[in-house]
């Protein structure tokens, strides 16, 4: 019998196993870390019985009885931080300084926040002057949505899977949370807190297994009042197929292919770094990563040559190793997926400033999951390289010539998630950024984050806005009452 460790669904309060299992690869070097134990789809069914059930007891809870308990979630994740951090790790293979900065602060965060703002989820007043002459009270108390379906990807599994459960829960909804099948771990640690703060049983279940099987399951389950999913365009059409019959609200956070604009006014250093960062960072593998760059033609050349040397400087490796920029991406069936654009960028007569392979180690790494970051030129728009989602560690750098033609450049996608602005001009950060088709704009920044802000984005990459008021009001049913005077 293997001595790895079995990572198993938890429902309705207890660790349930259904017996069969698939393997957990470490991307770094291909190694088997743990067998996950797939749901069953009676497994499934209980999860959502459980879920329903816990209505009673976490769904009518006082808010700040709720909220405490969130609270106790957070602290308890941070007392189990250092386990949290190895577990991102061995499933992603991302950097140390990455997950210990980004990841798991953000997956603790997210609940604190959460836990706060709910407290201020409340309902509106309106004093009504009737025809009659009298009044009426018009005033509204938001209910839990009941059981809400959470279905989060690979590429910031911890982050973005509490970024949904954790506004679902303060709202008072019970929840079933089905993480990728290719990052379990961190999951499974967030289903032992909440078993050891004592989160009433059926409130939180997670659900392991591939998506094709269990997150269908989820997704077209009657009980199953919402879903809240992050990941792929593709897979997003699925599920919205999957719902509409019992027409259920969903919230999407979809794919994107975003730009970085950089104007012949920026500050150059500034822009390079941030380009590069913006690129490079996760591996590429951050839905608001760009994997398009506008440069101004009178800075292009210079821009191009900067890029390559931040791209050339950074540290590729181990997790653990002091400096290490970038992993690998998270499993080889991505690494070929990424490896079979950088094969299309050829075959389309794109130029490789730098990349375009895979870093030989001559160790345990060539079996990973590795990738050269790779910076392209010469591609038209309309190219597949420009147009596809590659979610890699990869960039197109194209000249422009002035605001107008940047901007219709930047909105020719089917995507509409985010993108970054490069300038020192006030005036244009403020006429250029409106003007783009998306959810997100930074300037002269990237990734800069305020969970009370929208985030979200338009056409394929997603329906509806998380982030503060935002999350509040896709996690409630708000009921307005009228009372005559
Ligand atoms: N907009 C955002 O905030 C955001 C954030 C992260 C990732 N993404 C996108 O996610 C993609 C990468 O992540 P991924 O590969 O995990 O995405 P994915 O769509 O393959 O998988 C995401 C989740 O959906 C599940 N799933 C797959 N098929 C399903 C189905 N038919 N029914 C129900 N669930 C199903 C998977 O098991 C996983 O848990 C990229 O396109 C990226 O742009 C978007
Ligand atoms: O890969 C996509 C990243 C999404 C990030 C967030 O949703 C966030 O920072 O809240």
């Amino acid at each position: 019998m293997s001595e790895l460790p079995v990572l198993t669904s938890y429902i309705g309060g207890k660790f349930v196993t259904s017996g069969v299992s698939f393997d957990n690869v470490n991307p770094v070097n291909g190694q088997v870390i743990a067998h996950i134990d797939e749901a069953s789809l009676e497994m499934i069914n209980t999860a959502v019985a459980s879920a329903r059930q816990a209505q009673d007891t976490w769904g009518k809870m006082p808010v700040k009885q709720r909220c405490a308990l969130l609270h106790k979630v957070a602290d308890r994740m941070a007392e189990r931080e250092q386990e949290f951090i190895d577990a991102e790790i061995a499933d992603t293979g991302k950097s140390l300084h990455q997950v210990q900065t980004i990841d798991i602060p953000r997956g603790t965060a997210n609940f604190r926040f959460f836990a706060d703002l709910a407290q201020f989820n409340s309902g509106e007043t309106f004093i009504t002057e009737t025809p009659d002459g009298s009044k009426a009270l018009n005033y509204s108390v938001n209910k839990p949505l009941g059981v809400v379906g959470v279905i989060s990807p690979w590429n910031l599994p911890l982050l973005l899977a509490t970024w949904k459960i954790a506004p679902a829960m303060a709202c008072g909804n019970s929840v079933i949370l089905k993480p990728s099948e290719e990052t379990s771990s961190t999951a499974f640690l967030l289903a032992q807190v909440m078993d050891e703060v004592g989160i009433p049983p059926g409130a939180f279940n997670l659900i392991l297994g591939r998506g094709s099987a269990v997150g269908d399951a989820l997704t077209s389950a009657e009980g199953v009042d919402a879903i809240t999913f992050t990941g792929a365009s593709a897979t997003g059409k699925r599920i919205m197929k999957s719902v509409a019959d019992q027409v259920k609200p969903i919230s999407f956070e979809l794919g994107g292919k975003n730009s970085a604009i950089v104007f012949a006014d920026a500050d150059l250093t500034k822009a390079i770094k941030g380009v590069a960062r913006s690129s490079f960072t996760n591996c590429g593998q951050v839905c608001l990563c760009t994997e398009k760059v506008y440069v101004h033609r009178a800075i292009f050349d210079l821009f191009v040559e900067g890029l390559k040397q931040e791209a050339c400087q950074l540290k590729i490796g181990y997790p653990y190793d002091d400096g290490v920029f970038m992993g690998p991406l998270v499993s080889s069936t991505h690494q070929q997926k990424v490896l079979s654009y950088y094969r299309l960028a050829e075959d389309e007569g794109a130029t490789f400033v730098t990349g375009g392979g895979v870093p030989r180690f001559n160790d345990e790494r060539d079996n990973g999951a590795f990738i050269e970051p790779t910076i392209l030129t010469g591609l038209s728009d309309t190219a597949r390289v420009n147009q596809e989602e590659i979610f890699g560690p990869v960039c197109h750098i194209s000249p422009f010539e002035d605001e107008d033609e940047v901007i219709a450049r930047v909105n020719n996608t089917q995507y509409g998630l985010a993108a970054a602005v490069w300038t020192e001009n006030l005036s244009r950060a403020h006429r250029v950024s409106p003007q783009l088709d998306v959810g997100l704009v930074w300037v002269n920044t990237w990734f800069l984050r305020d969970l009370r802000a929208p985030f979200g984005g338009v056409k394929l990459s997603g329906i509806g806005r998380e982030g503060g008021q935002h999350s509040l009001a896709f996690y409630s049913e708000p009921i307005n009452i009228c009372i005559k005077i």
